[in-house]
């Protein structure tokens, strides 16, 4: 098992460019998250790594192997589809072990009644039943081995799609939005199975989703993607705190983080709902951004103090989402304790200590965060 590692990578469908020079190391062992909206190139990215598409530019390498020279059967992957992909005329335990029959039967031995009259092929299905049976046992669905897939529900069917995958143990799994179909309990459940997977099998994953929660519990690191490029790759952590552009601030966490454009005073000096600002923002700060839960009801030292009026409150039983709309008609979201008595049509102010505020140039750029410019008090 080795780092793959992408190089100036560029794809593109006639007159568009789907991936722009794009750069990317697949640390060994690792859980890496593809994470962006629809269309940003994703799933090109992944069918590039299984050999099922090629670059128009760039290298893709494996350790000292030039992946682009070999074909999607020698690159030692398996791809797991949000569609399952499953043989519907096949039991559950011939789409799990058809992989091992493919390696090392003929077609007319992987025929269901004449495998059986080849001594060879004969062991060689009991072999392949055996590990099939120890994949679905891992799995959960040993009990539903002689079943066709029309019968089956669809969290089963992705575990079959998994254990499919899992059974040529390939150095590399690849998966493809693959919870996208289940409802949001299953796919809850599902994502600590495939964690757990990869913890057990120890290869490398990359994993495409447009789901932030899939990717910040799942992975040690996140690729955020837009429009066929990286916008910044690093851990949960590192992408939820520290968001190096707009986009990537916008697309974790939720409720989505609030932005408040900032206006220039009479001397063009930073200002945000008349506050000036020049001592704590940087000069070419255009937007900053801070997360609903950042915000304090009660006033605090350093802080940025934003006004409005609130429109709509929700319970969602832990906590309270607050909206409220500022003089300027922004939209801002908060989340506070259940408490005091918020009213819809009351005015509210409420204090974001500014260490919890992110700065945003005009091109959405992060610009050198404000407590260590400013040493804020923490
Ligand atoms: N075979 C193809 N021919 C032409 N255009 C394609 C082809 N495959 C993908 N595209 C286009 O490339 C762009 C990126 O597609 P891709 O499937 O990689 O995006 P994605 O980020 O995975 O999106 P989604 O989350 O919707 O699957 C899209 O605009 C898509 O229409």
């Amino acid at each position: 098992m080795m780092d793959i590692k992408l190089t100036d990578v560029t794809k593109t469908y006639g007159a568009t460019t789907v991936l722009d020079k794009l750069t990317l190391t697949i640390k060994k062992g690792e859980f890496l998250t593809l994470l962006g909206a629809s269309g940003c190139g994703k799933s090109t990215l992944l069918k590039l790594l299984a050999g099922l598409e090629l670059p128009d530019t760039g290298e893709i390498r494996k350790g000292d192997v030039n992946l682009l020279a070999q074909t999607p059967s020698e690159r030692d992957c398996a791809m797991v589809f949000q569609s399952y992909a499953l043989y519907p005329h096949m039991t559950v335990g011939d789409n799990i072990c058809t992989p091992l029959y493919m390696g090392t039967m003929s077609f007319t031995q992987r025929l269901p009644g004449a495998r059986w009259f080849s001594p060879g092929a004969r062991s060689r299905v009991r072999t392949a039943q055996e590990l099939g049976r120890r994949v679905a046992e891992i799995l959960g669905i040993d009990h539903l081995w002689s079943r066709k897939p029309a019968a089956l529900s669809g969290g089963q069917r992705q575990r079959v799609a998994l254990a499919r995958a899992m059974v040529r143990r390939p150095s590399l799994f690849l998966f493809d939005e693959p919870l996208s179909n289940l409802d949001a309990n299953l796919r809850q459940s599902l994502r600590a199975e495939i964690r757990q997977l990869h913890d057990e099998l120890g290869v490398t994953f990359v994993y495409v989703t447009h789901d932030q929660h899939e990717a910040m519990s799942m992975s040690d690191r996140i690729a955020v993607m837009k429009d066929g490029r990286i916008l910044q790759l690093g851990t949960p952590t590192n992408i939820y705190d520290e968001p190096q552009h707009r986009d990537v601030a916008a697309f974790v966490g939720a409720p989505r983080i609030n932005f408040l454009p900032v206006a220039r005073d009479g001397n063009d000096r930073p200002a945000i709902q008349g506050q000036p600002l020049e001592q704590l923002l940087p000069a070419a700060v255009a937007e900053v951004g801070f997360r609903p839960h950042a915000a304090s009801l009660k006033r605090l030292p350093d802080a940025l103090k934003v006004s409005g009026r609130i429109v709509l409150m929700e319970y969602t039983g832990a906590e309270r989402i607050v909206t409220m709309v500022t003089p300027e008609d922004d939209k801002i979201t908060l989340v506070v304790d259940d408490g005091p008595g918020l009213r819809v049509g009351e005015n509210l102010s409420v204090f974001v200590p500014m260490e919890q505020c992110h700065a945003f140039d005009a091109d959405g750029l992060r610009l050198v965060p404000l407590c260590a410019a400013f040493s804020c008090a923490a």
